[in-house]
């Protein structure tokens, strides 16, 4: 309502570059070629990179993931048929560069992730970030508690990132969870790993992990009852809790995904996690992030491209349902 008592007008959200109008290929990269956060003022999501990759266990490079992926999203087009939504239509969408964090200082990276996310937050309603190594899960997990309090956290990923220490170290890429469980972030009643798979340290690893309050669908379980199943899995145990999305893109098998640096082979396909996430989109999403895209280690943008399609509709499940048909 405007100071006179008239009813404002929602200005129409300035959407991606026209690519029937100046090629696709042309031009500096944001998301899809989404406009600049300081170009719109305010958006309804921020996409942030996170360039960031001290964390790591094994292969480094996942700092340059957020500049691989946009440069993979250009192709994306703005109306989205498998979930009859236009994303950067019906809410304004914008790409707000990327947060700094020290490369030589984790603890000092992870406060200042947080810190920025905070920051982003005041001039947009949620973020969507790309990573970046799973680290930056904990941060921006701490920054949406600080708004939402303990959050559901669907976690989709090759492995369980609730291992306790590497080297002593709390605060790595394989260690988010067991923290932001811990510091009581998360919902223990209604997260879930999905598309965990592959060789542990330990049976107890398991264990450890229930308790810290994750319950599981493998890819295994994926296979074996197939993706509808696993759907209604998820859906349940999330059930009506504010949502917070964290996709390692290793939950993708390696020939669908193989520019990351944990790789696991007999993980999900592209397709699978791309319908899943469209099941998702009557659930409350507070946030998400994709992470673990390692250029140096991909092929031809394959890992890059299901990236920019898993945020795509990551967008297009956060759309206001008065936008689809
Ligand atoms: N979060 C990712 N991608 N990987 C964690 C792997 C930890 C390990 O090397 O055991
Ligand atoms: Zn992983
Ligand atoms: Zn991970």
């Amino acid at each position: 309502m405007a100071a006179d008592g008239a009813v404002e007008s929602h200005p129409t959200p300035r959407g991606p570059v026209d690519a029937s109008i100046v090629p696709r290929f042309a031009g500096i990269a944001t998301f899809a070629r989404l406009p600049r956060l300081d170009e719109v003022g305010r958006a309804d999501i921020a996409i942030a990179g996170v360039p960031f990759d001290s964390g790591v266990s094994y292969r480094p490079g996942a700092r340059f993931g957020p500049a691989h992926v946009r440069e993979a999203s250009r192709l994306l087009r703005p109306y989205n048929p498998a979930q009859d939504v236009f994303p950067f239509a019906s809410q304004q969408v914008a790409d707000a560069g990327d947060l700094v964090a020290n490369p030589f200082d984790l603890t000092a990276a992870v406060a200042e992730i947080e810190a920025g996310a905070l920051e982003l937050r005041r001039s947009a309603d949620r973020l969507v970030v790309i990573g970046g190594d799973h680290t930056i899960a904990l941060p921006l997990l701490r920054a949406v508690h600080a708004e939402h309090g303990p959050v559901a956290v669907l976690h989709f990923d090759a492995h369980l990132d609730t291992w306790d220490t590497y080297f002593g170290a709390p605060i790595t890429h394989g260690t988010p969870f067991r923290r932001a469980s811990e510091e009581g972030l998360i919902d223990l009643t209604a997260s879930m790993h999905v598309g965990t798979r592959g060789p542990l340290y330990d049976k107890g690893d398991l264990e450890d992990d229930e308790r810290l309050g994750f319950a599981v669908v493998t890819s295994e379980f994926v296979e074996e009852h197939g993706v509808a199943t696993a759907i209604d899995r998820i859906r349940a145990r999330v059930g009506t809790a504010p949502l917070y999305i964290s996709i390692d893109i290793d939950v993708l098998d390696p020939a669908h995904a193989p520019g990351t640096g944990t790789p696991e082979a007999g993980g999900l396909t592209s397709r699978e996690l791309l319908r899943i996430l469209r099941a998702l989109s009557d659930l409350r999403i507070v946030g998400a992030d994709v992470v673990e895209v390692a250029p140096a280690y991909d092929h031809a943008q394959l890992t890059a491209i299901a990236a920019s399609h898993v945020v795509y509709e990551l967008l297009s499940a956060m759309a206001p349902r008065e936008a689809r048909a």
